[in-house]
């Protein structure tokens, strides 16, 4: 019987960035670095055959290009990334992968422990 699942596989990278737009005196005005936690979740069709969603390796190599892009890197300095918060980063990763994993449900992105950011899409 056919039935659908929501896989996701974790990422971390390491990144600078401040916030240009917040108040002044602000602590993230001042320049800092987060060991970012991100997980892309697909939803689709278990296969048949496969038992599978799709390959967690198909969500490794599509990660992979971003990764490079963002790690050990000041995210102030890539582009589309000028105003770097949880939100700006989750829609900028999202959009980056969609095109690739059509069956993508949602980015969630850790800055700390206990604060992050989950987007769905438009
Ligand atoms: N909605 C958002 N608010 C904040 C963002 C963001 O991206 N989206 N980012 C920051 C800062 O980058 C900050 O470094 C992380 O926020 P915060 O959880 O406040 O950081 P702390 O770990 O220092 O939290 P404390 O509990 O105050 O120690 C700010 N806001």
């Amino acid at each position: 019987m056919t039935y659908t699942a929501e896989i996701y596989r974790e990422f971390t990278f390491e990144a600078a960035h401040l916030l240009p737009n917040v108040p002044t005196g602000h602590k993230c005005g001042r320049l800092h670095g987060h060991s970012y936690r991100v997980e892309v979740h697909l939803v689709g069709s278990v296969g048949d055959d496969t038992g599978w969603v799709q390959d967690f390796g198909d969500l490794k190599a599509a990660f992979k290009p971003l990764e490079a892009q963002l790690d050990h890197n000041f995210l102030n300095e890539v582009e589309g990334l000028k105003n770097p918060t949880s939100e700006v980063l989750a829609k900028w990763i999202w959009d980056r992968l969609v095109s690739e994993l059509p069956n993508l449900s949602e980015i969630r992105v850790r800055e700390t422990c206990t604060s992050g950011c989950v987007y769905r899409g438009a």
